[in-house]
């Protein structure tokens, strides 16, 4: 069935932002760039998952939606976006409709879900770029081709804050001459208070050749720090001109080479506002605040100012940072570094917070929920969560368990912080008990 042309109707959009249609058999075919409503000729190019995927050789009948897309690497076929070539109303409520229905899943019939909050262009300051040695020694960086393991090089950019997609061109002189990248690497750059701080990954070690060419690269661009690690080895300070510092709720972090940030200062600004907003309108002098999946502290610090917060974090270096930035700032936190996949807070634990905040990786809380499933519905647990998902399909699961554990949903807000993606981002807020009648 592969290289056959069809001509399909779409009918919906797809999780990963491509056109979904139905073959004669209802079998399900997956075509990127398509949009609902359009008549397409597509070419099947394999099996996707239940279905098939198509590649889009021409819309026959454009959707009213269909808008010219702002960036010319979108047509080329740029990872980075998926969605550019759709209005902005259906956009937003594609984005709407994907937290509404994981949350339908989880069995909350009628979920309140509101507005996406929305980031504007150029504002990501977090990205993980792919490096790639071409035959005539010059460097490509730049974003994976959708569906594809090809680099596209990143000439043009609608969604990376100018000041990293300034550094793009230097970066490509730079690398240019660095003998540690043969053929390819990575290099993930986070926009920190003091400027971009670059995590290089490449496939041979750095020579001291590389390591001056390096220290040169960051005095000329003004780069705080330059972290460097060969394969999967941990990363080290390959130039450090200044401290690589962030600031939340006024506490100044000092992050690791390529710590996980919010992908946008205005994403991170929705995403606190909504969680601060979730909490209950008084907490007792006592209370205290769990926050599973913590990081370096970006809802620590802010959650902090509200009442004392236990951090809970399994990765070794950002706990580190986030302790480290606790002490020095007197704040009401205490941080624990722990594998919350293998060891989550048993129901005992859970029983001392009056507010339980997670914001678990991609995958979602598995491990932590069953924790709250074998405490059954009787059991003392935090009258208030706080959810903050990267993943409608983990939400859908996860909130499951917190509805069968007796919690309502008070509210739910989408973060579109990846615009253009097809991702989608949500602080979902639940309560139990009497705080649910509150
Ligand atoms: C989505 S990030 C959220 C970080 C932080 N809340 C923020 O807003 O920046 C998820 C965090 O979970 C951590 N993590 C992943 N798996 C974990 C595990 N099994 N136990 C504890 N932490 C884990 C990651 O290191 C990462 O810091």
């Amino acid at each position: 069935m592969s290289g056959e042309g069809v001509e399909l109707a779409i009918v919906r959009l797809g999780a990963a932002g491509d056109g979904v249609a139905a073959l004669p058999d209802g079998t399900p075919v997956f075509v990127a760039g398509a949009l609902p409503g359009e008549r397409v000729r597509a070419r099947l190019a394999g099996r996707r998952g239940e279905g098939l995927a198509a590649r889009l050789e021409a819309v026959l009948a454009p959707s009213p939606e269909r808008v010219a897309p702002p960036c010319p690497l979108f047509r080329a076929g740029c990872g980075g976006c998926a969605l550019q070539h759709w209005a902005d109303a259906p956009y937003a409520a594609f984005k709407r409709a994907r937290v509404a229905e994981a949350l339908r899943r989880a069995g909350f019939a009628d979920p309140a879900v509101a507005e996406p909050a929305r980031t504007p262009p150029r504002s990501r300051r977090r990205a993980d770029l792919a490096l790639r040695r071409a035959a005539d020694g010059s460097v490509v960086v730049g974003f994976h081709a959708r569906a594809s393991a090809a680099v596209l090089d990143l000439a043009a950019c609608e969604i990376l804050d100018s000041r990293l997609f300034a550094l793009l061109d230097p970066l490509r002189a730079a690398l240019r001459g660095l003998a540690a990248l043969r053929r390819e690497g990575s290099a993930i750059v986070n926009l920190l208070d003091g400027g971009p701080d670059l995590l290089l990954r490449t496939d041979a070690p750095l020579g001291p050749a590389d390591r001056a060419a390096l220290a040169a690269f960051a005095q000329a661009q003004a780069i705080p720090r330059i972290a460097h690690a060969h394969g999967a080895a941990a990363p080290e300070t390959a130039a450090q001109l200044a401290p690589a510092t962030i600031r939340f709720a006024g506490v100044t972090v000092a992050p690791p080479p390529g710590a996980f940030l919010q992908a946008s200062r205005e994403g991170e600004a929705a995403i606190v506002a909504a969680v601060l907003a979730g909490l209950p309108e008084r907490l007792p002098p006592r209370a205290c605040i769990a926050d599973l999946y913590a990081g370096v502290g970006t809802l620590t610090f802010p959650l902090a100012t509200r009442a004392r917060t236990v951090a809970f974090e399994g990765a070794a270096e950002a706990e580190a940072a986030l302790a480290a930035a606790a002490r020095r700032a007197g704040a009401r936190v205490e941080s624990r570094r722990r594998d919350l996949a293998r060891q989550p807070l048993t129901p005992a634990e859970l029983a001392r917070f009056a507010v339980l905040v997670l914001d678990p990786p991609h995958a979602g809380a598995a491990a932590q929920m069953a924790q709250i499933a074998r405490a059954g519905s009787g059991a003392a647990l935090p009258p208030r969560v706080v959810y903050v998902s990267c993943n409608p399909a983990a939400l859908a699961r996860d909130a499951a368990v917190l509805r069968r554990a007796g919690y309502a949903l008070l509210s739910a807000t989408p973060v579109d912080q990846f615009l253009w993606s097809a991702e989608v981002e949500a602080v979902a807020v639940f309560a139990r008990g009497r705080d649910r009648r509150a």
